[in-house]
């Protein structure tokens, strides 16, 4: 089946430095893929790549054309792009003086005809992705006026108004309380037909996502040599390891399963020879 989003060799350079090398991925059609490791390793890089913000230094991006192929990301337009696919950054500093009606209303301008905006059915949309986000009732609040975890939902909630079958979320869950971490990423996987986002809770990582992709150095090598990007992915259970966990996020782990519901946590612990004696 033709993957939603395929990476083939991609090496992406930041600030002069390449900061992933070689990286082939497939995002399955359908599937919630999710990105973890280290502050620094390249996620959101990785992330910026496959939405097409990050044009990479080599290799192609490439997303399924609706016909079976794939086409290069590049050879899209802008406004086709943001039909396919939301991407919805870390931070967002564009939009504070905007009421919240306004901002998530920005996220209809790819899926209307120009001037053609404004209407009765775009509105409900707007109220709708508000409401999946427990906004609804904000919807004329500056947003600037909100607090950090009301304004990512409403970030959140522009993407949701995007409509788009691929959704790419830049760490979702940063800002907001445990019940809407949850309920954030399953609205989205609701909505969405694919979905991939970059996450630092691990455990929720373990029980969210059908698959993970872990971005970090190579086994033996520091921090300031050579990156590695993807060093592993897979089923979630095999990705978060201990083993991986340990050398790749210098913890120690242990995946038990819930005492009342079919799934398994991960608990963090030191690294037993850092632990105290
Ligand atoms: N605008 C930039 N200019 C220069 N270097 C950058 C820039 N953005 C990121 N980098 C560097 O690229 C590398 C990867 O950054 P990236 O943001 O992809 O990491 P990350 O895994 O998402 O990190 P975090 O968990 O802290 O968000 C880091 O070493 C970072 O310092």
């Amino acid at each position: 089946m033709t993957p939603a989003l395929r990476l083939h060799d991609v090496s992406a350079r930041m600030g002069g430095r390449t900061v992933l090398r070689g990286v082939d991925l497939d995002v399955a059609d359908g599937s919630r893929l999710g990105i973890v490791g280290v502050n620094g390793a390249g996620k959101t890089t990785l992330l910026r790549v496959l939405a097409g913000v990050l044009r990479p230094s080599s290799g192609t991006a490439l997303i399924a054309d609706g016909r079976g192929g794939l086409i290069d990301l590049r050879r899209l337009p802008n406004r086709e792009r943001a039909r396919q696919l939301a991407y919805v950054p870390q931070e967002d500093v564009t939009t504070s003086e905007l009421r919240v009606g306004e901002m998530v209303t920005l996220g209809r301008v790819p899926q209307t005809r120009p001037w053609a905006r404004g209407g009765r059915a775009e509105r409900d949309l707007v109220l709708d992705a508000l409401d999946a986000v427990g906004l609804a009732g904000r919807i004329d609040t500056v947003a600037d006026q909100l607090s950090g975890g009301e304004r990512r939902r409403a970030v959140l909630a522009r993407g949701l108004a995007q409509q788009c079958p691929t959704v790419l979320l830049d760490e979702p869950t940063n800002h907001l309380d445990v019940a809407w971490q949850l309920d954030l990423l399953e609205v989205f996987a609701t909505r969405a037909r694919t979905l991939v986002a970059t996450v630092h809770d691990l455990d929720l990582a373990l029980r969210f996502f059908d698959r993970l992709a872990l971005v970090g150095w190579r086994a033996g090598s520091d921090r300031t040599s050579e990156p590695a990007g993807i060093v592993a992915v897979g089923p979630p259970a095999e990705v978060l390891g201990a083993h991986h966990v340990e050398t790749h996020f210098g913890v120690g782990s242990v995946q038990v399963p819930h005492p009342d519901l079919p799934q398994h946590h991960l608990l963090i612990h030191p690294r037993k020879d850092t632990s105290p004696a």
